[in-house]
């Protein structure tokens, strides 16, 4: 039977391996894995010749904000989603803020759905939110696919009177136990509100409004105070969860004892909190401002450390974009800025770039954490996460040999800030494939498909 594509030539990286294999695919799925050169006599519509490139499974980004519905203009579903397929990304997980109203009530989480069809380049799921006031919300959410619910345990920010709220003691115990019940999953924003907004308050009371000032507001103590909190409750109610951008290695460490213990809870770090120190902070300016904040070397050495030991399940960009106007206030002070790093497009490149040119790590390593991980924790796996015979053919073709330097008009956002503007990066994604549909492709050799994406619902909340 006829092939839609081939794409022969390249390095597949298997998840313990990397193999020199040629992928036949019909239908947006692998039908075929082949010794290199094997396929010459298969029947295909079209060849694309990846040799000198690697082939890894799409990234999965279980952590992006597109602002949408009313806050599109701060990024949306058609730029991010752009911005993802250059980064190699196929599948995004999309969270239940900054948008107006927040994703929070099952109305709310139909429409946001309606609203992304047709304008993702790449797949898509959605966050549901958890807040004040909203339980008797959540299982229909689950119904309707959310892929879990996000709640921050301190202030989110944002704009607008509905915006997204934090969650109280009440809320976040009572939250667990109804999540418990219908077998969800809970992502925690991992701060301590009252250790934070005291801190907060008193550095700008005093007028100490740079960026070390704002580090020193948000301490690793109310991380580490509000992940021992949401462990506690956790194992008083089974509910399983997800802690979103950890940032210190204690933080990692408390996580894995729990899961010693036999809690089901999974751990999310991002490229900065790996790349970046809170020194780049100060230096960079806003644009690399985020809470919890960046860290020191110290710090980040044991963040590679722990994730060297498979401590870290996870990685995600938090992208959390904003026009660029809100990264310079008009007050000059740091803590006005949004905090939120523009981060979607560079995740995978980072990645390969800092743990395996730089650190030595395996491809197959690195990919675990982007893309198998992930597929697994949010029920996206076998369609997704993986190069194997029967799995849809999600597919981020990289160049390991091309360096660049990232300048603001690669970046296909709405507002394009990142930290990463000026920063040589040792590789670069070459093509990204959607279930065997080109969404990506550095050179333009072709049109690509903008609007390829479909929502997925995730498998694996038994209801
Ligand atoms: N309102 C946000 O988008 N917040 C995000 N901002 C960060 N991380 O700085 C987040 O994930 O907490
Ligand atoms: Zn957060
Ligand atoms: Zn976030």
């Amino acid at each position: 039977m006829s092939l839609d594509l081939v794409i022969h030539g390249g390095s597949v990286v298997l998840p313990n391996r990397v193999m020199p294999l040629d992928i036949a695919i019909r239908d947006g799925r692998i039908t075929a894995l082949s010794s290199r050169g094997e396929s010459e006599g298969w029947p295909a519509e079209r060849r694309v010749d990846a040799s000198g490139l690697h082939v890894f499974p799409g990234m999965i980004d279980v952590h992006v904000h597109f602002n949408e519905p009313n806050l599109g203009h701060w990024e949306g579903f058609a730029a991010g989603s752009a911005a993802l397929a250059a980064g190699g990304c196929t599948t995004y997980i999309d969270m239940p803020l900054n948008g107006n109203p927040p994703t929070v009530t099952v109305k709310a989480f139909e429409a946001k759905l309606k609203l992304a069809s047709g304008q993702s380049a790449v797949d898509y799921c959605l966050w549901g939110g958890l807040v004040p006031g909203n339980a008797g919300e959540l299982e229909g959410m689950a119904r309707a696919g959310a892929a879990g619910f996000k709640a921050f345990l301190s202030d989110p920010g944002g704009v607008g009177e509905g915006r997204f709220r934090q969650a109280d003691d009440w809320t976040l115990y009572e939250g667990m136990k109804r999540i418990a019940s219908f077998g969800g999953l809970l992502a925690l924003h991992a701060e301590n509100d009252t250790i934070t907004s005291m801190l907060g308050e008193a550095a700008a009371a005093e007028g100490r409004t740079d960026a070390s000032s704002f580090a020193a507001s948000r301490p690793v103590a109310a991380e580490t105070e509000a992940v021992g909190k949401a462990l506690h409750f956790a194992a008083l109610t089974g509910c399983r969860l997800h802690f979103v951008h950890i940032s210190s290695p204690d933080a990692v460490r408390m996580i894995t004892d729990a899961k010693a213990a036999g809690l089901d809870v999974t751990a999310e770090t991002c490229p900065h909190y790996l790349l970046l120190t809170d020194e780049d902070m100060a230096a960079i300016g806003p644009a690399a401002k985020c809470a919890p904040p960046l860290r020191g070397r110290e710090q980040i050495e044991q963040l590679w450390a722990l994730l060297e030991e498979g401590q870290i399940d996870l990685i995600a960009s938090d992208h959390s974009p904003c026009p660029t106007s809100m990264k310079e206030p008009a007050s000059g002070s740091f803590l006005d800025a949004w905090g939120g790093i523009s981060g979607a497009q560079s995740s995978l490149e980072l990645m390969l770039d800092e743990g395996v040119k730089r650190r030595g790590l395996s491809c197959e390593r690195i990919s675990k954490l982007l893309s198998g991980n992930p597929a697994r924790r949010f029920g996206l796996y076998p369609n997704k996460g993986e190069i194997m015979v029967g799995a849809e053919a999600d597919l981020a073709l990289v160049d390991m040999n091309r360096s660049y330097t990232l300048q603001a008009e690669h970046l296909k956002y709405r507002h394009k800030h990142s930290p990463y503007i000026g920063r040589t990066i040792g590789c670069r994604v070459a093509a990204t494939y959607v279930r065997g549909v080109k969404v990506y492709d550095l050179a333009c050799r072709e049109a690509v498909a903008k609007d390829h994406g479909r929502p997925v619902l995730p498998r694996g909340i038994p209801l």
